[in-house]
């Protein structure tokens, strides 16, 4: 008997095709994303779930009893909470490598945005605003190519980040991560720096940490207070990883003079939330990965950790927190062989 399994997210015919080989699946066929009641209901009696940041909860693990793999189509798994699936001997997946570069993208795509003021100029064109008096320099923008970036976390998508800033643009790059990256200061000549003097010396300080305890408001008051009043801020991690109360003061202020977001505290953004009137602001609905090409590699990814974690294999991408469960011998016989 096929091991049963629920895809909580769409995917495309050709995933939904491998998974059926190896599973017996359900999945939501609904409008937008799955509601959380919905999702428990339907992960009773399943032994995998696709998910796509779906809040998995000690509630979720209770009532679904035979899951032994939960794979998320995402690289970030701030939605796990670990220790709970720790408990519960629940492995998780996510899909790193496949969307460092378009992430990478997107981040200078509001890099350049930003400080080219791209949308703001657009709307100004098109709402027929472009006559020879507006020629002035209350258009103009700043330099991206030779300025100083500042970015913070240097992971996968870090370093494709780096690759761009110094390769693409001739930029100085200073970075900040939980260590240092000799071999990548050697490579592209970058500089490792302590967060606060990152903050004082960038024209562009881009984030893209992961969300957890410990960068939950990373970015704050001091923080921004920090930073240039010509710096514009990048936020492609986390909402949570700023405070965003905090943002909007020091936008408000002028204490920065822009800033580009991929990503907010509440998702999808109030329409109150003031950062959407504020036109030095560049604002885009979570996207960052989401070109066809890497979504539809990031599915399979997670297709593959889906049906290795239900067919008692270890899937490949286990996130690091929950690598300790394959070393687990009693749970191989009481979670793979007696369920
Ligand atoms: N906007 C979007 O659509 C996307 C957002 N992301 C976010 O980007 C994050 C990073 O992704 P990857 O580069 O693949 O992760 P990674 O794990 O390869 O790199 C994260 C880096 O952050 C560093 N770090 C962790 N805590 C830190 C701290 N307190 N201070 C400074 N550095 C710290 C780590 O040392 C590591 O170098 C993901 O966890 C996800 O939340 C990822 C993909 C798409
Ligand atoms: O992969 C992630 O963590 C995302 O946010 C979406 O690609």
């Amino acid at each position: 008997m096929k091991p049963k399994v629920y895809i909580a997210r769409p995917i495309s015919q050709e995933v939904e095709e491998y998974i059926g080989e190896h599973c017996d699946y359900r999945k939501w066929e609904g409008e937008g994303r799955i509601p959380l009641d919905i999702l428990m209901e339907e992960i009773k009696d399943v032994e995998g779930v696709l998910v796509q940041h779906a809040p998995v909860t000690d509630k979720l693990l209770e009532g679904a009893p035979n899951l032994k793999v939960i794979s998320n189509s995402a690289v970030g798994y701030d939605s796990f909470d670990l220790e709970a699936m720790k408990r519960h001997k629940v492995l998780g997946t996510h899909t790193p490598f496949v969307l460092d570069e378009t992430v990478a993208d997107l981040v200078f795509s509001l890099v350049l945005a930003t400080a080219r003021r791209v949308p703001e100029l657009n709307n100004f064109v098109k709402q027929g605003k472009w006559d020879k008096e507006t020629e002035s320099h209350d258009l103009f923008g700043i330099d991206v190519h030779h300025a100083t970036m500042g970015i913070i976390g240097m992971g996968r998508i870090g370093e494709k980040i780096v690759r761009r800033a110094r390769l693409g643009f001739e930029m100085d790059v200073l970075y900040n991560s939980r260590t240092p990256k000799p071999e990548l200061e050697e490579k592209y000549g970058i500089v490792y720096s302590e967060l606060e003097t990152l903050l004082e010396k960038s024209d562009f300080v881009v984030l893209i940490v992961p969300l957890t305890p410990e960068t939950h408001h990373l970015m704050g008051e001091k923080q921004f207070e920090k930073m240039k009043n010509s710096a514009i801020f990048i936020n492609c991690a986390r909402g949570a990883v700023v405070d965003e109360r905090a943002l909007i003061q020091a936008l408000e202020t002028g204490q920065i003079r822009g800033a580009g977001l991929d990503v907010f505290e509440q998702e999808p953004v109030s329409p109150d939330n003031p950062l959407l009137q504020m036109e030095q602001v560049v604002a885009l609905p979570h996207i960052g990965s989401a070109t066809e090409k890497t979504r539809a590699a990031m599915a399979m990814k997670a297709a593959e950790n889906l049906v290795a974690g239900v067919t008692g294999k270890n899937p490949p991408d286990v996130v690091k927190e929950l690598q300790e469960l394959l070393e687990d011998p009693h749970r191989f016989s009481e979670k793979f062989n007696s369920k």
